[in-house]
């Protein structure tokens, strides 16, 4: 299916609106429940869940809807699916609770397990990422919009290779794996920020080797994939998709420019540890 740009357009602005419901609620003394899954939830997930689901039943009544904050739908109705929405209202929400900007909204077109469009909003940074991997991937930010794409991965005297990690979720594989890189900086982020910096060529690599669930990559996904890069099964290196199996979870993964023999080596290294 094509988003054509009316389309778009609609989309970005009804993320926007949720984005604002988020940040009132963000700005003011609000509740933590803990979820089934020890996980938390505020009145901030809710409410952008609730805004995001309508505005994707108005705007697209034909196509199913899977948040996170909704996900109870067996396997063998959601592989019936052609195309489905696939969103996380509040990506980040340790981030939200500790107050320091870095959770986004975030809203993916899945077609054939395939994230093939995807919105990132971050509230507090005033930014925007979409990517449509028929199109290329595009950054919004007050300035106004622009154009985004990985870039190389430095040579060795190119400068230090930008690692970024996981603000809340480290792991010992993942510290394994950056052991065994060349000379490299890390930059902690929360949420699917991360792999918007991969996308926009600010970060080379994002090694996620913790779990998470589909809903906190597709979105992203879908802007690093058609900002030129990858999002690639830590195992398999191959593209991760969306909706094989009963478990919403991820392997292991990696977020890469494009495929490289000098962090494969560190990689297959970390895994057989
Ligand atoms: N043990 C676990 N199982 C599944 N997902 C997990 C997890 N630990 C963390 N996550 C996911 O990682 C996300 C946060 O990523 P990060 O650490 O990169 O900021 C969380 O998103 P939510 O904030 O939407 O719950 C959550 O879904
Ligand atoms: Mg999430």
């Amino acid at each position: 299916m094509t988003i054509d740009e009316t389309l778009r357009h609609e989309l970005l602005e009804g993320v926007l609106r949720a984005s604002a419901k988020v940040l009132e609620i963000y700005e003011q003394d609000f509740g933590v429940e803990t979820k089934a899954d020890d996980s938390p939830l505020t009145q901030a997930d809710m409410a952008s869940h609730r805004a995001l689901s309508d505005l994707l039943e108005r705007l697209t009544p034909d196509i199913p809807i899977l948040s996170e904050e909704s996900n109870d739908i067996p396997f063998a109705t959601r592989q019936g699916w052609a195309r489905y929405w696939l969103i996380d209202p509040l990506d980040g929400t340790k981030e939200f609770i500790k107050k320091n900007g870095e959770f986004t909204l975030n809203v993916a077109l899945v077609e054939q397990g395939v994230p093939v469009f995807g919105i990132v909003h971050a509230p507090v940074l005033q930014t925007t990422w979409w990517g449509d991997v028929q199109n290329g991937a595009f950054k919004i930010t007050t300035a106004g919009e622009q154009r985004i794409c990985v870039r190389s991965l430095p040579e060795a005297d190119g400068g230090a290779w930008q690692v970024v990690g996981s603000r809340s979720h480290g792991s010992e594989p993942f510290e394994a794996f950056c052991a065994g890189l060349p000379p490299h900086e890390r930059v902690s982020m929360g949420s699917s920020l991360k792999l918007c910096l991969v996308a926009e060529g600010a970060a080379d690599l994002y090694p996620r080797l913790a779990p998470t669930c589909e809903w906190d990559t597709a979105a992203a996904q879908a802007v690093v994939t058609a900002a030129g890069g990858e999002v690639l099964d830590a195992d398999t290196l191959a593209p991760l998709r969306c909706n094989q199996k009963e478990s919403y979870l991820n392997p292991f993964f990696i977020v890469c420019g494009q495929r490289d023999e000098r962090w494969e080596r560190a990689l297959r290294a970390s895994l057989k540890l």
